[in-house]
């Protein structure tokens, strides 16, 4: 069985990269998150862009445990906002990860913006990093617009507040999709597919 580590203490993350790989029929890949690895040093996400930080955290994970590793560095990114939160949207209200904290000051800062202007795109950099020193990093994007109200229960982070623009989606928030639907559309979902065949070849390495 070949492992992957995925460097990410989002769970959310690892239950979508198990679902493409499951929905891939790859098999034989143990995807290992960073609470099944020896804790060590994790370098800060200070990086400009969603590419710098996903090659942050796979660099530091792969030398960390000698395995090949995955990382995410994601956001979203509003056009009025002249592309921010960006590489800030885990920590957009100051603390990281404070889901409701964040959702909550996007929407006040959008609140007098008008329907037609409030675009926005969620963006998804996947760096997977080998032993052998080689690296690949795709990137994932994925346009709609940001709510005025919270919806759905499903996802996490800003799923609530953003409303895809692709017809499947039919006005729903990426909180009201299922998860299957989500993957079938979303940045991260798109960024995972492009990595599907160097994981099927980790996986025919065993
Ligand atoms: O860095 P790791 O450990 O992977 O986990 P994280 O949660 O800190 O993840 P990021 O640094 O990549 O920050 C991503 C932020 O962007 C948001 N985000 C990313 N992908 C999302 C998605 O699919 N749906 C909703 N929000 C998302 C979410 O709020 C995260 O806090
Ligand atoms: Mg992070």
């Amino acid at each position: 069985m070949s492992k992957v580590l995925l460097a990410s203490r989002n769970r959310k993350k690892l239950a979508e990269l198990q679902r493409v790989v499951d929905a891939a029929g790859i098999t034989g890949l143990e995807i290992l998150g960073l609470d099944a690895v020896p804790e060590y040093p994790e370098e800060p996400e200070d990086g400009a862009t969603f590419e710098d930080n996903a090659l942050i955290k796979a660099r530091s994970g792969a030398r960390a445990t000698g395995l090949p590793c995955l990382a995410d560095d994601s956001g979203i990114s509003v056009d009025a906002l002249n592309g921010m939160p960006g590489v800030l949207s885990a920590r957009w209200s100051g603390a990281h990860g404070n889901d409701p904290a964040n959702n909550a000051l996007l929407l006040a800062q959008l609140s007098d913006t008008p329907d037609e202007r409030r675009g926005a795109a969620f963006v998804s950099a996947c760096a997977l990093v080998l032993p052998d020193g080689t690296e690949t990093v795709v990137r994932g994007e994925w346009r709609g617009t940001v709510l005025r109200a919270e919806r759905g229960p499903n996802g996490f982070g800003y799923d609530p507040l953003f409303a895809p623009d692709d017809e499947l989606a039919a006005g729903r928030s990426s909180a009201e999709l299922t998860p299957e639907e989500k993957d079938s559309l979303s940045h991260r979902g798109k960024a995972l597919a492009q990595l599907v065949p160097a994981l099927r070849e980790l996986a025919a390495r065993g």
